[in-house]
């Protein structure tokens, strides 16, 4: 049996809407048969045409707002990006009774606590697969794939734009703004690329990561957010020498006295997975108490890998849109989100306890090894490795430094000491460096 076509307004058609546009038109049919039912674009909101889309016959206005306005709409696809007007656009079709598709996730880290509590209300469905590593199927795989297990700990790089970035400057030793230009001219990076290089967009993901699996409400205001623009080409050739790989990830992890939520450059180990992911490729591990370690590995930005998720969750819209409200999969997995009894508060970033590689710039002078190592063990923090390079006549010697584990308070205050010293020149560079061993 073939039910009523579902009506498809899309907004926004660029990268993305574009992707979705031709997919849903190129593939319409096994769509159908997968939906028991045809998706149809029944709009098109948009400011300019998209010469990438055959538009002809399909209704197409300038206005958005006029979209989520359409009676003849079910399904509002918003493809514009940024906060404010993505915001008023979501809320209007919510207010209009219309389901809600997108890939925007600023707009869910930010304002998804007030968009859901609105569509809970009216009884429509707000999806946003395509708002986390593209064309990865994660959230549908923490939500409902994984749905038996306690989640310990996730980790994973969830900007494409950054990976593809720290990728091709150490394969071909290409400049940072170089291969910046390239990503933004692929369609990866963000309007404003800022937001993949100074980690704000991993954020953005990790915090909808980290509510889907943990059952914590929307947080991003308390995600611990450093980006890549610091990473140099010296700490990625000495990481390779030391057996790592450095790799942008979001981390989020169950602790005994709270929840890890942290983006920033990482040092992790050859042999792992994640190691091996490389340009526009996202990957995240997830490990559940029931099954153990999983990896999620794909496209993670991009027009059709994006639009893959996107119509994916037209399709759930499609099968869901006759099921009573309370008997859909919650917006972020776990009901009563709100109420969550705060036994899982976010941790501050001076409370987490991770392991650190640290480079210096020494004046070479007799004793300088011994002072460093004095202010680390007064804090506490023991020393794994350390290599002291060469020193040439007349210029600074850098210092490599691996240590065990410690409190990021008590390195914080080694680092102050240590760059307050006179041997010392310039800051103190630290990344962090995590096992991701499959069994801590
Ligand atoms: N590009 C990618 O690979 C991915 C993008 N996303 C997200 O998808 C969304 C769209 O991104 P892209 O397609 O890359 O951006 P884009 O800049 O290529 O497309 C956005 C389109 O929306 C239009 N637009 C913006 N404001 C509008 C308004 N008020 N009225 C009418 N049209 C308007 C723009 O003219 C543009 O054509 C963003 O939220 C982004 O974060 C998510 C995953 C991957
Ligand atoms: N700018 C983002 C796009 C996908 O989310 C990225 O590079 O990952
Ligand atoms: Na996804």
């Amino acid at each position: 049996m073939t039910l009523k076509p579902v009506r498809v307004g899309i907004c926004g058609l660029g990268t993305v809407g574009g992707g979705t546009f031709n997919v849903l038109t190129r593939n319409a049919d096994d769509i159908a048969r997968r939906a028991s039912r045809p998706i149809v674009v029944e709009q098109v909101g948009a400011r300019r045409d998209n010469p990438q889309c055959e538009t002809a016959g399909v209704k197409v206005t300038r206005d958005v707002f006029e979209v989520a306005r359409n009676p003849d709409v079910d399904v509002l696809v918003e493809l514009i990006g940024g906060y404010d007007v993505a915001r008023e656009l979501v809320m209007t079709a919510i207010e209009h009774g219309k389901h809600v598709v997108t890939a925007n996730k600023a707009l869910i880290a930010v304002h998804g606590n007030e968009i859901f509590q609105a569509a809970h209300e009216k009884g429509v469905i707000v999806a946003f697969e395509a708002a986390v590593a593209g064309g990865i199927p994660v959230i549908k795989s923490l939500r409902e794939g994984l749905g038996a297990n306690r989640i310990q700990w996730l980790a994973g790089i969830i900007n494409g734009t950054g990976n593809y970035i720290l990728t091709h400057m150490r394969d071909e030793g290409r400049a940072f703004d170089d291969v910046l230009a390239e990503a933004q001219a692929l369609g990866y990076a963000e309007s404003d690329p800022t937001f993949d290089v100074e980690g704000i967009d991993a954020a953005h993901k990790l915090t909808i990561l980290a509510s889907i699996a943990f059952g914590v409400p929307l947080q991003f205001d308390k995600a611990y957010t450093e980006g890549i623009s610091r990473v140099t080409a010296e700490d990625v050739e000495q990481a390779d020498q030391l057996g790592y790989v450095i790799k942008h990830l979001g981390i989020s992890k169950r602790t005994d006295n709270g929840l890890e939520l942290r983006v920033h450059p990482t040092l992790i180990p050859k042999e792992r997975l994640l190691a091996s992911v490389h340009g526009v490729k996202n990957a995240i591990a997830v490990m559940g108490d029931a099954v153990g370690p999983t990896l999620y590995y794909g496209a993670g930005a991009g027009a059709e890998p994006t639009a893959s998720a996107v119509v994916a969750d037209l399709l759930d819209v499609a099968r869901d849109i006759t099921t009573e409200h309370h008997y859909r999969v919650p917006y972020l997995a776990f009901s009563g989100i709100d109420e969550a009894d705060g036994s899982l508060p976010i941790l501050p970033m001076e409370d987490i306890v991770t392991a650190y590689y640290l480079r210096l710039l020494a004046v070479d002078r007799p004793g300088v090894l011994a002072r460093v190592a004095t202010i680390l063990s007064e804090q506490g923090i023991s020393i794994e490795a350390i290599i002291q390079k060469e020193a040439i006549e007349g210029e600074l010697v850098p210092i490599i430094l691996m240590t065990h584990r410690t409190r990021e308070q008590h390195m914080n205050e080694a680092i102050r000491q240590l760059e307050s010293l006179a041997d010392i020149a310039g800051p103190v560079n630290r990344i962090r460096v995590e096992s991701l061993d499959e069994n801590e």
